[in-house]
């Protein structure tokens, strides 16, 4: 057993954990990383972000490919399997772990591989893959460990049919009809992905509306986008069982509904990644969905040990879990780098893509805030009109008396990307934050960019 002595140790080297020990090392710290896996980029890297964001876009690309009557001069249609997707997605794996395994080199970060479980407030045991054991000890420790598919007991994961957004990515062949449950940013996602390899889908809502998070208007032009390409979203619904056959699944619903289809997919809920932590010995209890409540430093109950990402809860997202965990090595070597994370966009990368940024219509109206609103539709636009994905809007929320902006929905082509423009003026100080900006200011033509131009005329145009 070999005992390593650091200032900050960190638990998991997906975007939190890669973050937390970015900054540490470079605010001075001795840092290690530690992750059960062979390679560093945590879940994000292996199973969730990048491999999903790498087949939808494989998959958006065979989708222009096919809809543009410019290429039918050269072929007919042309499909792509699963599995020839998944490919494309690997490649975007391999080198975004090779480009992190860099950074933890150059930055002179110690990598560990082993499942750690904490022995006491200041060390953690270490479980080698060849038996071994070693022992890491520290100042401070940040858990960032990630989250994990809900396995619900009931539903038979091992059946070769049945998946979950981990297992899916095993999938060996392009089902001809697939039932997801679940319709959340995940069970959104992965229905614009088969369905845009030809599979016919079923999407299955527990809930009331798709992503009901979401600004209305920006949920509806989803579901009527999917409807409009064949996805069959049923909403309200409660899941009673699921049979796996040879050649089939059948999914039963509690409303008596069944659903025949040659591969299911469960897509509702995750596990927070604190269950074989032994957090007893640090006195630490996670909550029923295996997550653990942190303070605004993002520090548990215990004065050392911090974390961050999936782990915590809300809002689950790669783009948080970075900024968080930087926050954390900001916090413990006091650099001046701790920002608490709000404010954080949304970018759901269904086909159309969505974002958002600040408040919605609904919000707004039951806060009695009197808004407008400015709107520009893509196929209003220039670029839109010459890249051919005409479908969406841009929707900007603003106070009618300050001009102030207080919220963006984006439905369409880059919507994750525009976002990004408005944001920036939405974050200004002083009276900076004005609808007025995009008036003001020229921009480049023909871009996506120039919505905001017009959304901002369509909303001033209101005001008297
Ligand atoms: C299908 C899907 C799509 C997604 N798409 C997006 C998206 O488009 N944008 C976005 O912002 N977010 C997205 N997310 C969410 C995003 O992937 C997560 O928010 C992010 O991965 C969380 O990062 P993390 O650092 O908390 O941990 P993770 O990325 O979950 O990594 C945790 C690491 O900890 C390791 N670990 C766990 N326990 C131990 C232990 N005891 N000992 C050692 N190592 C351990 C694991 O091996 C893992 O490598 C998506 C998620 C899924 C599932
Ligand atoms: N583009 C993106 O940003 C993106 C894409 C995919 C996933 N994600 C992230 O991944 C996470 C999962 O996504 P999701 O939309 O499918 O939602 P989800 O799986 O977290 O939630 C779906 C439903 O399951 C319930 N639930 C969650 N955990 C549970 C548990 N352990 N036990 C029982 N019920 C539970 C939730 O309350 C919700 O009703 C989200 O937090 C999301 O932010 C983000």
């Amino acid at each position: 057993m070999a005992e390593y002595q650091y200032d900050l140790v960190v638990i998991g080297a997906g975007p939190a954990g890669e973050s937390a020990a970015m900054n540490g090392t470079k605010a001075g710290l001795r840092v290690a990383v530690v992750d059960e896996r062979s390679t560093v980029g945590g879940n994000c890297t292996h199973q969730g972000t990048i491999p999903s964001k790498a087949l939808r876009h494989a998959v958006h690309q065979v989708m222009q490919f096919n809809r543009n009557p410019m290429f039918r001069h050269m072929s007919g249609q042309k499909w792509l399997s699963f599995p020839q997707v998944l490919e494309t997605a690997d490649r975007v794996i391999n080198k975004q772990v090779a480009m992190r395994a860099r950074f933890y080199a150059r930055n002179r970060v110690d990598l560990f591989h082993g499942h750690a479980t904490f022995k006491d407030n200041n060390s953690l045991q270490l479980q080698l893959d060849d038996n071994k054991v070693d022992v890491l000890k520290a100042k401070d420790f940040v858990i960032a460990t990630g989250s994990r598919p809900y396995q619900p007991p009931e539903i038979d994961f091992d059946h070769p049919r049945i998946f979950d957004s981990d297992s899916i990515l095993t999938l060996t062949t392009t089902p001809r009809n697939i039932a997801i449950f679940g319709a959340g940013v995940i069970g959104c996602e992965y229905a614009s992905i088969f369905n845009g390899l030809g599979s016919k889908v079923d999407l299955i809502n527990p809930g009331e509306r798709l992503l009901a998070f979401m600004d209305d208007e920006i949920s509806d032009a989803l579901s009527y986008h999917l409807r409009g390409h064949g996805v069959l979203i049923r909403h309200n619904e409660s899941f009673k069982s699921v049979e796996g056959f040879d050649d089939h699944v059948v999914l039963t619903l509690e409303s008596g509904k069944r659903v025949k289809c040659e591969a299911f997919m469960w897509a509702n809920g995750r596990t927070g990644n604190t269950d074989s932590l032994n957090l007893e010995a640090v006195d630490l209890e996670p909550n029923s969905r295996g997550q653990l409540a942190v303070d605004d430093h993002y520090r548990t109950k215990q004065a050392n040990i911090f974390a961050a990402g999936d782990v915590i809860g809300w809002p689950s997202l790669a783009s948080a879990a970075y900024d968080q965990g930087r926050s954390i090595s900001g916090v413990i070597s006091n650099n001046g780098t701790y920002r608490h994370v709000n404010d954080i966009p949304t970018g759901i990368y269904t086909i159309p893509e969505i974002s958002s940024i600040g408040k919605t219509e609904r919000e707004l109206t039951v806060a009695k805030v009197p808004y407008e609103v400015g709107k520009a539709y893509f196929k209003d636009t220039a670029r839109a009109q010459i890249t051919g994905e005409e479908a969406g809007v841009l929707k900007l929320l603003f106070h009618r008396d300050t001009t102030e902006l207080l919220g963006i929905h984006c439905f369409g082509d880059q919507a994750a990307e525009i976002l990004h423009i408005g944001q920036a003026i939405m974050s200004q100080p002083n009276g900076g934050n004005s609808i007025r900006y995009f008036l003001e200011h020229t921009f480049n033509y023909p871009t996506m960019a120039e919505a905001y131009r017009v959304a901002a005329l369509n909303g001033i145009n209101r005001l008297f």
